[in-house]
């Protein structure tokens, strides 16, 4: 592939990602931002789409819970090695981790590939999830928050009645969960990666402060309550629940996100998790603990340098 010659070290090292001049991790926002539409570039149908995912990375996680809530069977999914090194993430030709894939389309060997073949000039970061089309060999979207949106409705012709009728951002309850997204997203799901990609100690606890503000808030909402929104499963809850299931495992120590745990100090959200973990499957399925801590110590080693992973938290996540 002629684009190979390009040299995009930059691009797949995280060691050498730049924060902002005062010490804080930004987040890029994503590139490749189409839809699935009838009489679109994208059309829905059942041949034609693939999902790349990581079972360590929390906004990939997203997509692969929706995509089993919605039954989508016909759009497979291939899962990377969690170990991302200097040249990203590979796929299991390159690294065999146990529960990783080898690229079935292409053969790639690194998530970067598939990137260069959608387009050589890419310059951005390569990274997961990637929802790919087959069809005209190029990404649709690498949102993880529209990858769920497109998958709760646009494969609704296709798939049964029933699952079709399951619709997790319903046009009434809209508002609030816009309004949940709007402060949990930066507060919570990119607020435990700000504390830790942080590079100066006052934009790490500016961090860690809105990463435990918003648990408080979060942990209010939920007392007493099965899920965020009304009393039906909503994205909002999907979007939360990655990064929480991930907090005592990895964010308490990896991310220095340690007042408190979840477990110990958070008993409405851990209801929560735990309930959605033990008693439904598409949470439980979409989540690899090997996966997830493995990835983060060892990928991220200007947090880690040993590269050493932690044994506990025991258990994982604690029974019902
Ligand atoms: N905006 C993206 C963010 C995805 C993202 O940052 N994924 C991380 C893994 S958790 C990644 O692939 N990073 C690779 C890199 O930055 O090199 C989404 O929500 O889908």
């Amino acid at each position: 592939m002629a684009a190979k010659a390009r040299d995009v070290s930059h691009q797949t090292d995280i060691s050498k990602m730049k924060t902002s001049n005062d010490g804080s991790f930004q987040r890029a926002a994503a590139v490749f931002r189409d839809t699935i539409e009838k009489g679109g570039k994208f059309e829905p149908e059942t041949d034609r789409y693939h999902l790349y995912v990581s079972y360590a990375c929390p906004w990939a996680t997203r997509t692969l819970i929706m995509r089993k809530l919605k039954g989508l069977d016909f759009i497979p999914v291939t899962v990377v090695s969690p170990k991302m090194g200097d040249n990203g993430w590979p796929f299991a030709s390159v690294d065999p981790f146990p529960a990783a894939d080898k690229d079935p389309l292409y053969d790639a060997e690194h998530v970067k590939d598939l990137y260069l073949r959608a387009d050589p000039h890419f310059s951005g970061r390569f990274t997961v999830p990637i929802l790919w089309d087959k069809k005209l060999h190029t990404i649709v979207n690498n949102e993880s928050s529209e990858i769920i949106r497109i998958f709760n409705t646009a494969f609704n012709e296709l798939i049964p009645k029933d699952k079709a009728a399951l619709d997790f951002y319903p046009e009434h309850l809209r508002p609030e969960i816009d309004a949940l997204n709007e402060w949990i997203y930066p507060g919570i799901n990119n607020g435990v990666y700000r504390s830790g990609f942080a590079t100066t100690q006052e934009a790490y606890e500016k961090a860690v402060h809105e990463v435990f503000h918003s648990l408080d808030k979060v942990e209010e909402l939920l007392a007493g309550k099965e899920f965020i929104v009304g009393d039906r499963l909503t994205e909002c809850d999907i979007r939360l629940w990655v990064t929480i299931i991930r907090f005592d495992p990895v964010y308490v120590g990896h991310f220095k996100c340690n007042f408190r745990d979840i477990r110990n100090g958070y008993p409405a959200i851990n209801k929560w998790m735990k309930n959605l973990y033990w008693n439904n499957e598409a949470f439980k399925a979409s989540t690899n603990f090997g996966h997830i801590k493995t990835h983060y110590y060892w990928s991220h080693k200007m947090i880690n340098g040993t590269r050493i992973v932690p044994v506990g938290p025991v258990p994982d996540i604690q029974p019902l």
